[in-house]
């Protein structure tokens, strides 16, 4: 059994495998991101959600109004401050999404081999003969033989609301399709995929710009999900058009590769953004099943090599129904940690699915073992090759504090920062310990009142593999003397002891400033 990926150059003891694995105050160090909605938006289960391990909770603005989504978020920030459990917020796009308009909401059944009308006219009532949809110009974007998929919003695969159609013949603005399966579409929202088919409407939609200028704003949102991103350009425009909305300048964008075609423009992309989802619902019915796996394996490499993170989604759709994943998707759990990436998104597991607290917490375990396997000395040789030199300075000194920390077996690695850059930085060298960033508030002005950096950047960092972060007071002064460095470390390995991760004895390797120089040292704890 010999991988790359994997830290089993000794046939390992069977019997290892059944030791029980140790509780610790970090679930994983790959984080978690739930997709909120029905099923988990009460007080009490998001702060299940929240101790067992979601860092991150995604509104999906496909569906639900601002109303909705406010009302969950309110909750959630009841749930953080109860559990004292740190979470970002993501605001996802709707972009070039199109949609089947079933008003009456009555089910529709569609036979196989029946032919069934797409149409952009929207005054028809859905039917077993005709689906009304959101756009008009499929007619002209697709042609016979083309692979239309409609399923239920965040299809598990495994439903029988899906249906496999193949375009048969296009007559003006319509489509007719042959329906390849039987199915049901029951519920409200059904999302349509063309394979490897170009929309031609915007990545950014007029209701996206609205919702972000409005629900975004107020809820200065950590993290933007930009749907269907297709090209650098989108990433550009997005960002020009956060720049101009306040807090917003400082909000990150993942751009979601969901399709063909932001796949063919991937490396531009990753330039662009700040990070990357990897959106295999989607990606997994363009793409035949056979080069989904080699796709998810690059991208992945690309992000982790670039030092963004990557977060990857649909890991255990059939735990929307049950509480157990099969075999396959435990598997599969473990190969995204293995092939790199920072965050596992859940989205029909949380938002509609029976047991989003046990998901969040199966999906958490199965990561923290994976990352004990995990060849690090191989990713990090690999890494630093990669890198090339010179290195630049805070690079070298991020790489040396995760080989210092791995060398003399520290509990933690503490990093100070105030951008977030270096604690980003450790972060790609994927240390096996966590990182707790201490982000140092920096007072800034717009002339009218004062207020401090911060808080963007450590919410930021936990959609990031390995990092933890603690805000610092803001009235320890951002400048590094020695006497700040000092009160502010002990804050954090006090914090670190609380937390359960620091013990007496233990070895931590702390990254500052001292004075100009940035330094990395290595500390043996007494008590
Ligand atoms: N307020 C601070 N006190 C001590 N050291 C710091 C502080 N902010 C950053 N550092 C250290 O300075 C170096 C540069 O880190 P970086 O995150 O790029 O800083 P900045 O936030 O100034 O961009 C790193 O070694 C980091 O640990
Ligand atoms: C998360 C996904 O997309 P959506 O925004 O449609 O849920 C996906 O396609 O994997
Ligand atoms: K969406
Ligand atoms: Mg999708």
């Amino acid at each position: 059994m010999h991988s790359s990926h994997l830290l089993l150059e000794e046939p390992i003891r069977m019997a290892s495998i059944l030791e029980p694995s140790k509780s610790s105050f970090f679930p994983a160090l790959t984080k978690i991101v739930g997709t909120l909605g029905p099923k988990s938006r009460s007080v009490e289960t998001l702060s299940g959600c929240l101790k067992s391990g979601m860092s991150v909770a995604r509104f999906d603005f496909s569906w639900g109004d601002a109303e909705y989504h406010q009302e969950t978020l309110d909750n959630l920030k009841v749930a953080v401050k109860s559990t004292k459990k740190l979470c970002a917020v993501m605001l996802d796009t709707v972009g070039p999404e199109l949609q089947v308009i079933n008003k009456s909401e009555k089910a529709i059944t569609l036979k196989a081999d029946g032919l069934v009308t797409l149409t952009p006219n929207q005054d028809q009532e859905a039917s077993s003969e005709v689906l009304p949809i959101n756009f008009d110009g499929l007619a002209k974007a697709v042609k016979k033989g083309d692979t239309i998929f409609v399923g239920q919003y965040l299809f598990t695969g495994s439903e029988t609301t899906s249906v496999w159609l193949e375009v048969d013949e296009i007559k003006g603005d319509d489509v007719i399709c042959l329906s390849r399966n039987a199915a049901t579409l029951a519920g409200a929202l059904f999302t349509l995929h063309a394979s490897q088919v170009h929309i031609d409407l915007p990545t950014l939609t007029e209701k996206d710009k609205e919702v972000i200028s409005t629900w975004g704003v107020q809820n200065k949102i950590d993290f933007l999900s930009l749907s269907y991103c297709r090209h650098a350009e989108d990433v550009r425009q997005t960002r020009e058009m956060l720049k101009k909305l306040g807090d917003l300048s400082q909000t990150q964008i993942f751009a979601k590769i969901e399709n063909v075609e932001g796949l063919t423009h991937f490396d531009e992309i990753l330039q662009e953004a700040d990070g990357i989802i990897l959106s295999r619902g989607n990606l997994g019915i363009d793409l035949p099943p056979e080069k989904v796996f080699l796709f998810q394996k690059a991208a992945l490499y690309k992000c982790n090599m670039a030092g963004k993170p990557a977060v990857l989604t649909r890991v255990v759709d059939s735990m929307t129904d049950n509480l157990r994943p099969t075999r396959a998707e435990a598997t599969d759990v473990a190969n995204a940690v293995l092939d790199g990436s920072d965050a596992i998104l859940l989205g029909a597991e949380t938002l509609r699915g029976l047991y989003p607290v046990e998901t969040i917490s199966i999906v958490g375990k199965i990561c923290a073992e994976a990352e004990k396997v995990f060849n690090q000395d191989l990713y990090f040789k690999k890494t630093v090759k990669y890198v090339g030199e010179p290195m630049t300075h805070l690079e070298s000194i991020a790489s040396s504090a995760v080989r210092a920390a791995i060398k003399v077996k520290a509990s933690v690695i503490i990093c100070f920062t105030s951008s977030g850059r270096a604690a980003r930085l450790i972060a790609k060298y994927r240390p096996t310990m966590p990182v707790i960033s201490v982000v140092i508030p920096r007072v800034k002005t717009n002339q009218l009142k004062w207020s401090f950096s911060g808080a963007f950047e450590a919410r930021q960092s936990l959609i990031v593999r390995g990092l933890f972060p603690m805000l610092a007071d803001p009235r320890h002064p951002a400048e590094s003397t020695s006497a700040t460095n000092e009160s502010v470390l002990k804050v954090a390995l006090d914090h670190g002891k609380q937390a359960g991760v620091i013990k007496s004895h233990d070895r931590v390797v702390v990254c500052q400033k001292v004075g100009d120089a940035s330094v990395v040292k290595i500390i043996e704890l007494e008590d």
